[in-house]
């Protein structure tokens, strides 16, 4: 079968989008994970599947599976480029969207100047992903890994996050500690660990061991959840911009109840086809 894509990424988290509108699409765990593969495949952080939406009140639905065949809630960086996708792919001429994720309904918007601005929803504080939070919420926690004590806070942006506070990301133990929590038992759905510098009060240095990927580049809901956690902890507030690896992106929250908003950019690099 051929399967037409768009290569993408927002700020170096990259994507292939796939049009599951027009082309019928099953795509398999062990398909996924070829096609993700940097020297086989075509490579990609995250493989993101656009669909029809199940309620006629929304426009599409939106599927994401990691590089490792696994399918998971929420993608912040993806979400830019899925509304830059329809958009360029005329599956729509709205300039604001409404996506149905597996864990509800994002609205990204792409303004004119190629920006995009995404209602990521309210953050949650006691998953049910994760079992430990639910009887006695806190701010953060103490976690064991990598042979040693790390104070997390745990954020849900429909996918789990567990955010901890470092004096220097360009030295922060990401691949040691960052494995070790991904894959803690403490998170029986695993987890993405964030390592957060407070550079200001509205300013943060990230990196994220993703859930799934590894490192990224940028990581869009770990953003969103650790300016979430730096705010609860009162380090941060109004809009924070993020510095990931691969740039900036700007969130705000305005607190308990409310939602996050992310905007950054969403690129695409080209679009193929390949037969699986
Ligand atoms: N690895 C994540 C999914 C991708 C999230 C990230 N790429 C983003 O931009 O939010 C997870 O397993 O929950």
């Amino acid at each position: 079968m051929k399967l037409k894509f768009s290569k993408m990424h927002g700020l170096g988290n990259d994507f292939v989008v796939v049009d599951g509108v027009r082309q019928s699409i099953e795509l398999t765990p062990e398909q996924i994970k070829a096609l993700g593969d940097r020297r086989f495949g075509i490579g990609f952080d995250q493989l993101l599947l656009v669909s029809a939406p199940e309620r006629p009140e929304n426009d599409f639905r939106y599927r994401i599976f990691n590089n490792d065949g696994g399918e998971v809630e929420q993608c912040g960086n993806g979400a830019r480029c899925f509304v830059r996708f329809v958009t360029e792919q005329r599956l729509t001429n709205k300039q604001s969207i409404r996506v149905e994720t597996a864990k509800g309904v994002i609205v990204p918007k792409l303004d004119k100047s190629g920006t995009v601005t995404v209602d990521m929803g309210v953050p949650h504080f006691a998953p049910a992903q994760i079992p430990f939070v639910a009887d006695k919420e806190a701010i953060s926690y103490p976690l064991e890994a990598a042979g040693r004590t790390v104070e997390i806070s745990v954020v849900s942006m429909g996918n789990p996050h567990a955010v901890q506070v470092v004096d220097d990301v360009a030295t922060a133990p990401v691949e040691e500690v960052g494995k070790a929590i991904e894959s803690h038992p403490r998170f029986p759905e695993r987890v993405n660990a964030g390592f957060m510098q407070i550079v200001a009060r509205n300013e943060i240095r990230l990196r994220v061991y993703e859930r799934g990927a590894g490192e990224t580049l940028a990581c869009g809901t770990g953003a969103c959840a650790a300016v979430v956690a730096g705010i609860r902890r009162g380090l941060l507030d109004g809009a924070v911009t993020v510095h990931a690896l691969g740039g900036d992106l700007t969130i705000e929250w305005a607190g308990e109840g409310a939602p996050v908003l992310m905007t950054g950019p969403a690129v695409t690099v080209f679009t193929g086809e390949i037969d699986v």
